[in-house]
């Protein structure tokens, strides 16, 4: 297989808080080929916006990369080695902030956020910022970037963008903000677009319809993309293959068929069956028990025995790591779940876990272990 864009290996980002330690990416490995559409999927909290801005390097204080490695195109973006005191440094090769912020963000890997308005200054006409952008960041002059930022918002599904070229943001619709965005990230030619959950604010309808834009442009374009999102139907729609994080950690990586057809994380599958489906009703729903818990005390062993239906006492002492099970589709299906017998750690002879017993109002003492 050819040497994949985008490679990271136990990536870990911390924030130091007064409470403590916040362990909010915790050692994640993936990777993005050249046009694929790469899902990060999981719960609120679960670590995949930080490890989105870890990848820009645009994690702000009190957060920090404190290991791993991230490689772009055989460029280092971030790398630690061990200095002669014996403490960690970053690499001699590791890109500066300078060729960060005018080589490679924007130019080579381009974001876009949730919230339009955020990248969106409302005091300013759409048409204009664009052509600002461009011309900023492709050296353009004003009536070439101008022609250039129309004929993206053509590209994008903006109707007359000539005319609409004047407005400002507010005159557009959530769905027609986001549209700009994606014209916004696509306007240098990127190789890796990072989308961080763009549509989440959208009605399902107007989702739909970004969703097959960014399939088309995908086409066109070539872009890889890096598609962040809780929404499991996003996933099935778009990637093409899927990481599933809980709790800073990656618990599950497969092409997207795999992911669905031959899961192999108990937390996959509640993400799966807490998704609405067309072959389901709404009571059917089945919502994942309990909380992710927070990321400053993580559970010992598996981060997701407290909540799995299939944990062994094992399950409390072992950290999984992500290890491969199978291979499929040329790639490899990894799951951090020691109930797979790669692992052999005792699992099958291992004694069930009891459900945390609830306590229930007007029984009194009754939470207490038997
Ligand atoms: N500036 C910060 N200071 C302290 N902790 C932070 C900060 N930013 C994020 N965190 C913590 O890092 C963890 C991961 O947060 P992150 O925003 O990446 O989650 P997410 O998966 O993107 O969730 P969501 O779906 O809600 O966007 C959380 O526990 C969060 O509280
Ligand atoms: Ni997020």
């Amino acid at each position: 297989m050819a040497e994949p864009l985008l490679r990271v290996e136990n990536l870990k980002t911390q924030f130091f808080t007064d409470a403590g330690t916040v362990r909010a990416v915790d050692g994640i490995s993936f990777e993005v080929h050249e046009g694929e559409i790469v899902g990060l999927v999981g719960e609120s909290g679960a670590g995949k916006s930080v490890a989105s801005m870890s990848l820009l390097r645009l994690v702000e204080s009190p957060g920090e990369i404190v290991g791993g490695e991230i490689t772009y195109k055989g460029e280092t973006i971030f790398g630690l080695e061990e200095g002669p005191d014996g403490d960690l440094r970053e690499r001699e090769d590791m890109l500066s902030n300078v060729e960060m912020r005018d080589r490679i963000r924007g130019n080579e890997i381009a974001v876009i956020f949730q919230d339009p308005m955020e990248s969106l200054n409302p005091v300013f006409t759409v048409g204009g910022q664009l052509r600002e952008f461009i011309e900023l960041n492709r050296g353009l002059g004003k009536d070439e970037a101008r022609q250039e930022a129309i004929q993206m918002l053509r590209e994008v599904g903006i109707p007359d963008p000539a005319e609409r070229y004047h407005e400002y943001p507010h005159q557009f619709s959530g769905g027609m903000r986001q549209r700009v965005l994606i014209a916004m990230a696509l306007a240098c030619e990127p190789n890796l677009i990072i989308a961080d959950e763009p549509t989440t604010a959208l009605d399902v309808t107007v989702e739909g319809q970004i969703l097959e834009l960014v399939d088309d442009l995908q086409e066109k374009y070539d872009t890889s993309f890096i598609w962040v999102t809780h929404d499991m139907g996003v996933v099935a729609e778009i990637c093409d293959r899927v990481n599933v994080m809980y709790l800073g950690e990656i618990i599950e990586q497969a092409p997207v068929d795999e992911l669905f057809h031959a899961t192999k994380h108990p937390y996959t599958t509640a993400l799966l069956n807490s998704m609405p489906r067309p072959d389901r009703t709404v009571e059917e729903l089945e919502p994942i028990e309990g909380v992710m818990p927070e990321a400053i005390t993580p559970p010992s062993g598996c981060r997701f025995h407290p909540r799995c239906p299939d944990a062994r006492e094992v399950c409390k002492r072992v950290h999984p790591d992500n290890e491969v099970i199978e291979h499929a589709a040329g790639y490899p299906h990894r799951a951090a779940c020691v109930k797979h017998d790669v692992f052999d750690v005792g699992y099958d002879e291992s004694v069930p876990l009891e459900k945390e017993p609830q306590v229930t109002a007007g029984t009194p003492g009754g939470g207490e272990e038997q």
